[in-house]
C-alpha cells in the first residue's frame, strides 16, 4: 500500500502535549518556554541540572555520497530514534531546522519522511521559532555595521577591497550572489562590490550550532573577522562594537527547539544545515542537554560521511569534548546505482525508469562509495552500522550486495523500512546499532590542534576524499600566509566542497583516484572557530530551479497548506 504524503501524514499524525514529551527527558516547567502549540523552547540552564544524569549513547547518522534527492538521513535519523524507544532504550533525536532555500527550492523539506517525520512539519520546515531570522538579523546587523563605518570615516582602517563579511538571507536566489551596494549620492554609503550567501552558510550560524552557552557565544561573536586592514591586520565585530547587539539578537535562538517525531520521541531542532558550505550540524547545546535526557542521542550530520560526519567529529566533537558510540551510513540502492556511473539522477526530473529494474551488478559496481564512508568512520574509530534505507522500488538480491559488503568491512547492517512503518521498521537497526554503541569508543580526531593548515587540509583531502594531494591558487596560498601570522594556524578546517562526490568534481561517483583537490579561496571564520577552504566551483548562495517546490505551495480551500514535502 502506497504511503501517503509527508504533508499528509504530518497533518493527520496525534501529537502529545509538547509539556508531557519534556516531561519524558526530565525537564522540568521552569526550562520549558512555549512557543505557541507544540513547540518549545528549553532553557540552558538545562545543561548544567540534566549533567549528573547517566549520560546516553551518542550516535551521529551520516550517508553514502547522495543522489540530489537526499537518501534519507533524517528520515532515518528519526526513525532509528523511534526504533530505539520502541526496543526498550528511550532516546532523544537531534536535527537540523531546515532552510527554505532548499525547502522551497528542490530538495524540499527537512523534517525526515513518511511515518519518520519530526512534527509538526509545516513550522520546522519554515519559520519554526525564528531562529533563521535571527541569525540573518544578527549577521546583517554586523554587515550594516561595517558599511556604515566606511562611510563615517573608517577610523579601523579596513581596506574596502579585503571586506570578506558578505549578506545573508534565507531564500535560494542566484540573483544576490553579486552585488553593488552604496549606489546613489553621497549620503547613500560607499559603493563597493559585495553578496549574499544564504543564512545557514552564515558563520553566525556556526558560531551558534558550535556555542556552549551565551557568554561563549558572545566573545565568539566578537572574534568574528570582518575584513583586514591595508596591512593585512584583522579587524573584528568587537572592534566595530557589533557583538554585543548581536549577543542580545541571539538569545532566544540559542534555546533549542523541542518537537516530536510521529511517535512522540523528542527531538531538538536547532541550527541549520547544508554540510557542504557549513559545519552542516545541529547545535552542540542541543546535544548537551539531549546526552542527560534519554538512553541514546541519535543526531544527524549534513551530506556524506566525507562532509557532515568528518565535520561533526573534527569541528563539532573537538569543540564539545563529547565523543560519538557509533556512527550510522544510509545507504540507498538507488544511490548506490547511481554511483556505478550508470544512471544519472536529476532533482526534479523523472527518476530514470531503469533504476528500477533489479539490477544486484550496479549496486556492486557502486558500491566503492560505500565502502569508502565506512572507512570513513573507521578512520575516526567509531564503529559504523549501514542503514539500508529501504524503498518500495528495492529487491532484495540488491540489499544482499550491500549486506555482504558490510559483512566484509566488519560493519553492522540492518534493512530498515522506517519511511513505510516508523519505528517497528526501525527495529533492527535499533538492535545493531545499540550493539555498537556498547563496544568500548575508540574515537579519534583526524589531526590535531597544532598541525598546521596545509597539514590539516591535506590530511582531510588525502585520508577523507582519497585525493592524491591538494593545490591552491594564489589567492588561497596568500589567505593561509595571512591566518598563519593573524595566529589562526590552530584552528580546525571546514571544507566547503561538493557534496555529490567524494572529490570537488560532482559528476565523479563512486570513490574517485588519481586526482587532486583544488582550493581556489580560503576563508577565515574566527567566530566560529573555524578556517573555510572553498574547493572547486562551490556557490554559497543556490539559486532556484525553473520548476521550484515553491511553486507547488499554497492553500488549499480548507485553509491547509498543500505542496510542501
Ligand atoms: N525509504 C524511503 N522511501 C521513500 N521516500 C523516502 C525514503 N527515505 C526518505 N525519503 C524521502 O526522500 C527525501 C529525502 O529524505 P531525507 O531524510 O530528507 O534525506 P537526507 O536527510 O539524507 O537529505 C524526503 O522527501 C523523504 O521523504
Ligand atoms: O546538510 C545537508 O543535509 P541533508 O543531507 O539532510 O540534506
Ligand atoms: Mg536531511
Amino acid at each position: 500500500m502506497a504511503v501517503p504524503s509527508n504533508l499528509d501524514i504530518a497533518q493527520k499524525a496525534s501529537l502529545k502535549p509538547i509539556e508531557d514529551v519534556a516531561g519524558a527527558m526530565g525537564l522540568g516547567s521552569h526550562l520549558l518556554e512555549p512557543y505557541g502549540r507544540n513547540v518549545m523552547k528549553i532553557s540552558l540552564d538545562a545543561i548544567e541540572e540534566l549533567a549528573d544524569r547517566p549520560r546516553a549513547k551518542y550516535v551521529v547518522v551520516s550517508a553514502i555520497t547522495p543522489t540530489p534527492l537526499g537518501e534519507g538521513k533524517t528520515t532515518t535519523t528519526v526513525g532509528l530514534g523511534q526504533g530505539l524507544t520502541r526496543i526498550g532504550k528511550p532516546a532523544v533525536v537531534a536535527i537540523r531546522q531546515a532552510s527554505m532555500g532548499p525547502a522551497l527550492g528542490i530538495k524540499g523539506g527537512a523534517a525526515g519522511g513518511g511515518y519518520s517525520q519530526v512534527l509538526p512539519m509545516e513550522k520546522l520546515n519554515l519559520h519554526l521559532t525564528g531562529d533563521m531570522h535571527a541569525v540573518t538579523a544578527a549577521h546583517n546587523q554586523l554587515a550594516a555595521m561595517v558599511d556604515s563605518h566606511l562611510f563615517h570615516g573608517n577610523q579601523l582602517g579596513l581596506d574596502p577591497d579585503n571586506i570578506t563579511w558578505r549578506r545573508v538571507l534565507d531564500v535560494n536566489d542566484r540573483a544576490l550572489r553579486n552585488i553593488v551596494i552604496g549606489l546613489g549620492g553621497r549620503a547613500d554609503g560607499v559603493t563597493r562590490q559585495t553578496g549574499f550567501d544564504i543564512t545557514a552558510a552564515s558563520e553566525v550560524m556556526a558560531t551558534l550550532a558550535l556555542t556552549t552557552g551565551l557568554d561563549d557565544l558572545r566573545s565568539r561573536l566578537g572574534r568574528i573577522v570582518v575584513g583586514y586592514t591595508h596591512d593585512g591586520e584583522p579587524v573584528t565585530a568587537e572592534a566595530l562594537r557589533a557583538a554585543g547587539v548581536m549577543t542580545v539578537l541571539l538569545r532566544e535562538a540559542i534555546k533549542p527547539n523541542l518537537l516530536q517525531t510521529c511517535e512522540n520521541t523528542p527531538a531538538l531542532v536547532h541550527c541549520g544545515p547544508f554540510g557542504n558550505i557549513a559545519t552542516g550540524n545541529s547545535s552542540v547545546v542541543a546535544d548537551l542537554i539531549a546526552l542527560h535526557a534519554g538512553e541514546f542521542v541519535v543526531t544527524e550530520a549534513g551530506f556524506g560521511a566525507d562532509m557532515g560526519a568528518e565535520r561533526f567529529f573534527n569541528i563539532k566533537c573537538r569543540t564539545s569534548g563529547q565523543a560519538p558510540d557509533a556512527g550510522v551510513v544510509v545507504a540507498t540502492v538507488r544511490a548506490l546505482k547511481a554511483h556505478s556511473g550508470k544512471y544519472r539522477i536529476v532533482a526534479g526530473r523523472p527518476l530514470p525508469p531503469e533504476l528500477f529494474d533489479e539490477n544486484p551488478d550496479d549496486v556492486a559496481t557502486g558500491a566503492a562509495n560505500l565502502r569508502k564512508q565506512i572507512d570513513n568512520m573507521r578512520l575516526h574509530g567509531v564503529s559504523p552500522v549501514v542503514a539500508i534505507n529501504a524503498f518500495p522500488t528495492d529487491h532484495r538480491s540488491e540489499y544482499r550486495v550491500i549486506e555482504e559488503i558490510a559483512a566484509e568491512m566488519g560493519a553492522r547492517c540492518a534493512v530498515s523500512t522506517h519511511f513505510a512503518e516508523g519505528g517497528a521498521g526501525a527495529a533492527e537497526l535499533a538492535e545493531a546499532v545499540a550493539e555498537a554503541a556498547a563496544e568500548p569508543s575508540q574515537f579519534r580526531l583526524l589531526y590535531p590542534d597544532e598541525a598546521t593548515l596545509p597539514e590539516k587540509i591535506e590530511t582531510i583531502a588525502t585520508k577523507v576524499y582519497g585525493a592524491d594531494g591538494v593545490t591552491y591558487s594564489p589567492q588561497a596560498k596568500a589567505s593561509l600566509e595571512t591566518y598563519r601570522k593573524a595566529g589562526f594556524g590552530q584552528l580546525p578546517i571546514c571544507m566547503a566542497k561538493t557534496h555529490l562526490s567524494l572529490s570537488s568534481d560532482p559528476t565523479l561517483k563512486g570513490a574517485p583516484t588519481g586526482w587532486t583537490l583544488p582550493v581556489r579561496e580560503v576563508r577565515a571564520s574566527v567566530g566560529a572557530g573555524f578556517v573555510y577552504p572553498i574547493c572547486g566551483e562551490m556557490r554559497t548562495m543556490p539559486g532556484l530551479g525553473s520548476d521550484p517546490a515553491a511553486a507547488h505551495i499554497d492553500i488549499d480551500e480548507h485553509g491547509q497548506t498543500v505542496g510542501l514535502f
